[in-house]
Parts: C-alpha cells; sequence; structure tokens
C-alpha cells in the first residue's frame, strides 16, 4: 500500500529536525503546530505512509481529512509520491465527504437519521429555491436570498446542539428560518452542504456502535490544515478519538486560518493541543522561504515568531511594485515587464514555479487577460476559472484528458489511476469487482478511439457523458452537484458556447501547455508553494477591504501572511501607486529599516 522506500528516504530528512522526528515517531495522539513552510504536510504524509505499511493492517486502514478539494488534491499528489493511493483502506477527502461517504450514505438508515430511502444532494438551484419558499413563510420582509444564506450557513455551523437555549435565543428569527429551509430540503428528500457533518455528527452522537464500526475500519485519524476546519468536526473528533479510541495525528497552524467566513475556529486547535493527552510538536525552521522572506513575513504576521529559514545561505527577496492606471494595465506590465525579469534572473525557472496570487477572481480577470494577449499558459484557480478545479469531476476529467494526450503512452497518469479515482467519484454505482470491470471496460473504449490532443472537448465530452459519466452518475446522489458543474462547463465548450473551439489538449494542458502560469486568489493558494510570487493587487479598500471589524481585519491580515509564505525565492507586492495596503506598508517600511 505504501512505497517503504520512498516513504523512509523521506523519513531520512525528517530525523535531521528534532520536532518532525518527534512527529514521525509519535505513538499516540499527536499535534503538529507550526508556521508556514515548516513540513507540516511533509512529516503528515510520510506518518501516514508509515501507519499504513507498519502499524494499520489490512483491512484496517487510515482516513486523512482536509480542508477542500484542492487540498485534497494538494495531499493526494504528495501521498501517491510515497505510494499511497485513496480508495480502499486509505480515505482522503473533505470533511463534507467523509460525513457523506463513510457515515451518512451508509448508516443513514440503520442510525435512524429519519431521511428517505434515495435522498439526494441538492443542487445550488435546488437550495435557492427551498431557502426562497423558508423565507417567504417565516420572513415579512426576506430581503436578499445570498445574504441570508451567508447567515444562515454560519448559524448552522456554529451552533450544532439544536436542542440548546444558545440555537434558540441567540437570534430565534434565523432559528426559524434554518428549520423553515431544512423542512422546505427534507419535502424535496434533499440534504445539502451544511446537513452532511451535521447529520454525521447525530449519527454518531446517537449510536455508540457506529462509532466502534469507524473505528474498526480507520483505526487512526489523520487531520491536515485543522485551523479551518470548524466545529462540527472537531466534536466529530472528540467523539471518536478521545472516547471511541482512535488515534489522532492533526497537524496546522492558526496563523493561517483564513476560512472564519465558513465557521473556521482557530482556537479549538488551540484546545486541542492543550490538552494532556496529546503530544504536541511545535516546529520552528522553514524549509520553503529564503531567510528575509521569512523575517518579513514575521512583519505581515504582525505577531512575534520564532520561525527561521532552515537554508540560512539562501536568503529570498521582496520586490514592492508601485504601478499606475487600471488593473489591466498593471497585469500588462506584470506580465510584459515583471515576469521576463525574474525569468531571466532564475533561468532553472519556468512558468510553472511563477504564482500570481490576488485578492479577488474579478482581479484576476485582469491577470487572464495579459496573461491571454501575451501567448503566456495558464492554469487558473478561483471563482471565474472556466471551470472549477477543485470540482472532483473535473479533476478526473482532467486526468482522463492527460492520459488521452499522451498519457496512454508515457504512464502519466496510468490508466489504472484513471479507474481508480473513478471508482471513488461514483463509489455509488460501482458495488463488486464485475462492476468495476464494466466500468473498466467502458472507460477504455471512449478513451481509447480519443487519444487526440486536437480534438474538440465537446466532442470527446459528449462521448464520456453518454457511454460513462450518465450512466453512472445517475445512481449516485453525492455527485448532483459536480454533475450540475459539468453540464455547465459542457455549455461552455459546446459549439454555441464561448469556448466551442477549446481542443482536448487545451484541458489536459498536456505537453508545452503543461509549464503554466498559475493564477489563483489568496484563498486558493493555502497549502501550496512556488519559487515565485506575485501578490496582486494589494491596495487599500482590497486588503483589507474597507470599514471591516477587528475580527475580518486580523483574517485579511492572516491572507496577506499565507500570500507571502508561498514563495521560496521572491515576493514580488504589486499595488496601485499611492493606494498600497498597509499591510505592504508595514513591509516597506522592515525593508528601509534592515537597509
Ligand atoms: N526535513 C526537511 N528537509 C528538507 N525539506 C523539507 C523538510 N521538511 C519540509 N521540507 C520541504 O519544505 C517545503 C514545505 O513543506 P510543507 O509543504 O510540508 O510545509 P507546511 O508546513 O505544510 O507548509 P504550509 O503550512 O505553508 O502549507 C516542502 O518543499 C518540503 O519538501
Amino acid at each position: 500500500m505504501s512505497d517503504r522506500a520512498a516513504y523512509l528516504r523521506v523519513a531520512a530528512q525528517l530525523r535531521g529536525n528534532p520536532g518532525q522526528w518527534a512527529a514521525y515517531e509519535s505513538r499516540g495522539h499527536c499535534v503538529v503546530l507550526a508556521g508556514p513552510g515548516s513540513g507540516k504536510t511533509k512529516t503528515l504524509t510520510a506518518k501516514m505512509a508509515r501507519m499504513l505499511a507498519e502499524d494499520v493492517h489490512e483491512p484496517r486502514g487510515v482516513a486523512c481529512i482536509t480542508y477542500n478539494n484542492e487540498c485534497e488534491r494538494e495531499l493526494e499528489d504528495r501521498l501517491a509520491a510515497l505510494g499511497v493511493e485513496p480508495g480502499g483502506r486509505v480515505f482522503v477527502g473533505t470533511v463534507h465527504s467523509f460525513s457523506l461517504t463513510q457515515i451518512v450514505l451508509p448508516y443513514a438508515k440503520v442510525a435512524g437519521l429519519g431521511l428517505p430511502e434515495r435522498f439526494g444532494v441538492a443542487t445550488r438551484a435546488e437550495k435557492q429555491e427551498s431557502l426562497a419558499e423558508a423565507a417567504a413563510r417565516t420572513l415579512d420582509e426576506p430581503g436578499n436570498l445570498q445574504d441570508l444564506d451567508f447567515r444562515l450557513g454560519n448559524y448552522r455551523r456554529s451552533i450544532l446542539n439544536r436542542d440548546s437555549v444558545e440555537w434558540r435565543e441567540t437570534d430565534p428569527e434565523l432559528a426559524e428560518l434554518v428549520e423553515a429551509y431544512e423542512e422546505a430540503l427534507r419535502q424535496r428528500g434533499l440534504i445539502d452542504f451544511d446537513d452532511m457533518p451535521l447529520f454525521a455528527l447525530r449519527a454518531l452522537r446517537d449510536n455508540q456502535w457506529l462509532q466502534r464500526a469507524l473505528l474498526a475500519k480507520y483505526p487512526v485519524l489523520v487531520i491536515d490544515e485543522y485551523q479551518d476546519l470548524g466545529a462540527a468536526l472537531h466534536r466529530m473528533v472528540l467523539g471518536l478519538c478521545f472516547r471511541a479510541g482512535m488515534r489522532l495525528f492533526a497537524v496546522g497552524d492558526v496563523d493561517q486560518s483564513i476560512y472564519g467566513f465558513t465557521g473556521a475556529r482557530p482556537d479549538l486547535l488551540r484546545r486541542l493541543s492543550g490538552r494532556e493527552d496529546v503530544e504536541t510538536v511545535r516546529l520552528r525552521l522553514n524549509y520553503r522561504s529564503g531567510n528575509r522572506i521569512v523575517v518579513a513575513s514575521r512583519v505581515a504576521l504582525g505577531e512575534e515568531r520564532d520561525y527561521e529559514a532552515a537554508d540560512a545561505a539562501a536568503q529570498g527577496t521582496v520586490f514592492i511594485h508601485p504601478l499606475g492606471g487600471s488593473y489591466e494595465r498593471q497585469a500588462a506590465r506584470v506580465v510584459e515587464e515583471l515576469l521576463p525579469q525574474v525569468l531571466a534572473r532564475h533561468p532553472r525557472l519556468s512558468y510553472r514555479d511563477v504564482a500570481v496570487l490576488y485578492p479577488a477572481a474579478w482581479i484576476g480577470d485582469a491577470v487572464a487577460g495579459a496573461a491571454e494577449a501575451a501567448s503566456i499558459p495558464i492554469v487558473r484557480s478561483d471563482g471565474n476559472a472556466l471551470y472549477p478545479r477543485s470540482s472532483r469531476i473535473m479533476q478526473w476529467l482532467e486526468l482522463c484528458s492527460q492520459w488521452c494526450c499522451g498519457g496512454w503512452r508515457t504512464g502519466k497518469p496510468r490508466f489504472t489511476r484513471l479507474v481508480r479515482e473513478g471508482r471513488r467519484l461514483f463509489i455509488e454505482a460501482i458495488h463488486s469487482d464485475a462492476g468495476l470491470l464494466d466500468f473498466h471496460r467502458a472507460l477504455i473504449t471512449v478513451l481509447w478511439e480519443r487519444r487526440d490532443a486536437n480534438i474538440l472537448l465537446h466532442r470527446w465530452m459528449e462521448e464520456l457523458r453518454a457511454n460513462v459519466i450518465e450512466p453512472y452518475a445517475s445512481e449516485c446522489v453525492a455527485l448532483r452537484d459536480e454533475i450540475e458543474t459539468l453540464a455547465t462547463f459542457a455549455a461552455r465548450v459546446a459549439p454555441a458556447g464561448d469556448h466551442a473551439e477549446m481542443v482536448l489538449g487545451e484541458l489536459s494542458g498536456s505537453g508545452e501547455q503543461l509549464d503554466r502560469l498559475t493564477l489563483s486568489t489568496l484563498h486558493s493558494a493555502k497549502g501550496r508553494e512556488f519559487g515565485v510570487v506575485f501578490m496582486f493587487g494589494m491596495d487599500s479598500g482590497r486588503l483589507p477591504r474597507n470599514g471591516v471589524g477587528q475580527q475580518q481585519l486580523a483574517e485579511a491580515r492572516r491572507l496577506f501572511y499565507v500570500g507571502f509564505t508561498r514563495a521560496k525565492a521572491e515576493v514580488h507586492l504589486v499595488h496601485t501607486a499611492r493606494r498600497s495596503s498597509p499591510f505592504v506598508d508595514e513591509i516597506e517600511q522592515h525593508l528601509a529599516d534592515e537597509r
């Protein structure tokens, strides 16, 4: 299951760092608390590979939970390098997918959750419809539905006990709205994303045997990015690990908590590490960034930390660029002037080592436009991307396209991976080895005939959708929103769509296209690293936004810190002339003091 030689090689690196080694050698509950680039994920993945090989015997396995699909993708890539493949005895996924696939779907009926036999996961449109109905029923003036959705989500995520006074009295109107909304969903035979961990918690709380069943399957629970995972997961951890007996290995950094608006609670990580039955390990060395970047990042955070660069010889550089004009003009300067200078300074780097990070997707439009005008290939992770890169079905489609564009010859990716990932995706529809064989056959039949990077994407997708995706997805309740995402994308590449000319090679990012400049929101860059990072749009009023309260201000600062600490060799802070963010001003002052 894991590649012993590979994880032992990593272990040899961890041995040189007493903290990493202590975590790797830990026997009981262990929490690693450390700053950016300190090797939390490296330690976690090596530890997981080791546990699968040495501590946890087949058929038992390890469940690994992380924040979102993007983080899952990063983890899976890193685990794959250690020979650990998700599926079977290894679960890797978000708290929502853990709740749905490991608890709610298999046990809803026996755990008495009161869900109909064939419930579905609501699409965006169905959620909106249910919310509109609930708002019309319970509120005199429903107002903006998007605002309501946001407030309702926060309320559901933050107050978990529905029988409590807190639930009824903190905001009685909102509590009533939530209940009406959930009722409207249930009448349609649906649950939504926030329901998943809530139902899972309820099932675990009311059924001791279910906790034991999970323990039997997964004696170890591994959690990455704990600071952003919220109250529901924390409750699950308390029950599963400290009462039922699962062993916990968690990593996180409260300074990188950037999802307060979705219910993240960094204090829960502090509480966890404060427990007497948990071994807490702290790491100080930053293996990613040059020393100047590490020192400046402490200024960016605005709090004293004792972090330092692991390699004192690597200095790193911080640049500040006040640029005039619109974001479009500024983006053109970045792409046409600054980027070539970077690549000239670092001949070993190419586009794939550089990221442009920005506070909001619409600012990314300017950068994407400039890159396109300069014929620079990009890969974009934000809400205005052609499709959400976090979508599981789109990730699988990318893999399939890579196989068709040469992977069938090079083994990158191997066909077995397409089948394995497909099985995870359509898990509700593939029940047996014979079923898996049918899936394998259907997939190879479609893909083998379409191994051509120049084929129009809509042609390729039409066949795949008709012969593989639709027959299997129709049986999967967990995939309904993913299918909606796929349909939106399919419409854009269809003959009447705005990307009708797109060919398969563009989806796969194959060949030369694999060397692409990363464009991402600061949020989506979490957990990643690049040789050079441009932080674009670092203007006052954008980061932080105008008029925000103390908590949001602190979170904006942490977001700036997260972006800053993605860089190994260079950070470029790009802002509109005379409109710099106060965070940029602080760095500028620090650089001036250093001189
Ligand atoms: N002991 C080590 N020896 C050499 N390189 C290391 C060591 N530990 C970590 N690294 C390298 O440091 C970089 C950062 O590691 P990793 O991504 O695991 O850090 P992290 O703590 O998860 O970062 P972040 O919280 O910023 O996402 C990676 O390139 C990793 O390979």
